[in-house]
């Protein structure tokens, strides 16, 4: 199996505090890589990493076979991303915003516009302005921003959050299907056990800027399920928090 993203030791500090701690992990081609985490684990420091938006401490980040460094920018045609919120002109229609980021990025793929907002689901609202849209809506806009280009790599930080029921299960459906009927490779953060559950293949495990375990999905389900599993690691099996009063 072909390996997208290899990551090495991977380290990064700030002012002498590491935050991402000697990280090693491994995306297959075809797969959904599941980042799972509490808040402040280092997921999204790692994405800006891979994205050449962090320059790491230490350690080595391959994108399909290739080492990058600070000054390594040709990889990112590979890679579509959200990080954090995507971020649009809200007086704009979707597709002028789409239109407008094709343009600026040089992007010679325009014609991709449509094919993109079918794949989200967004045709027939293409020429609502994008303050009308829902935040499920904003966050499957931005989704077909990342894929004009068709990469073969999606990164989604956090894609879910804040998302109503309906959207969470419309990001759901749609990362299934790029990854099913697009064959793209998607590394998607989540601190919500049950939706990095119904949706990666590949789970790894990060606490306190540590990568606590990369593990198969069809491993954990052969034992238990991922909330038994998560917190078995990340707090000795204890289904509750330690507090000063406990
Ligand atoms: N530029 C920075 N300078 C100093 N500390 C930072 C910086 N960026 C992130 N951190 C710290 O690094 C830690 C990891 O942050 P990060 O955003 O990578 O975590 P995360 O797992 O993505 O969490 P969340 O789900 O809350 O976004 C946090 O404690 C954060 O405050």
């Amino acid at each position: 199996m072909d390996t997208m993203i290899e990551i090495d030791r991977l380290s990064k500090a700030y002012k002498g505090e590491e935050i991402v701690s000697d990280v090693t992990m491994h995306i297959e081609k075809g797969e959904i890589y599941g980042f799972l985490g509490p808040n402040g684990a280092g997921k999204t420091t790692i994405m800006k990493m891979i994205l050449n938006l962090v320059k790491p401490t230490s350690g080595e980040i391959r994108i399909l076979g290739q080492p990058i460094s600070h000054s390594s920018y040709q990889y990112l045609e590979h890679i579509g991303s959200i990080i954090e919120y995507p971020v649009f002109y809200e007086r704009l229609t979707a597709i002028d915003n789409l239109k407008l980021h094709c343009k600026y990025m040089g992007c010679s793929n325009e014609e991709r516009i449509p094919e993109a907002l079918r794949i989200v689901g967004l045709n027939g609202v293409e020429h609502k302005k994008v303050h009308e849209f829902s935040l499920g809506m904003k966050q499957r806009l931005g989704i077909a921003r990342a894929i004009i280009t068709n990469p073969a790599i999606l990164i989604l930080d956090e894609p879910i959050n804040g998302l109503d029921p309906v959207g969470i299960i419309d990001i759901r459906v749609l990362l299934l299907k790029l990854k099913n009927e697009y064959g793209m490779t998607i590394l998607v953060s989540s601190h919500i056990v049950s939706e990095i559950e119904s949706v990666a293949d590949t789970i790894g495990i990060i606490n306190q800027g540590k990568l606590l375990k990369e593990v198969k999905m069809s491993e954990i389900r052969e034992e238990s399920n991922l909330e038994e599993y998560f917190l078995k690691l990340i707090h000795g099996g204890s289904r509750h928090v330690k507090t000063d009063q406990n």
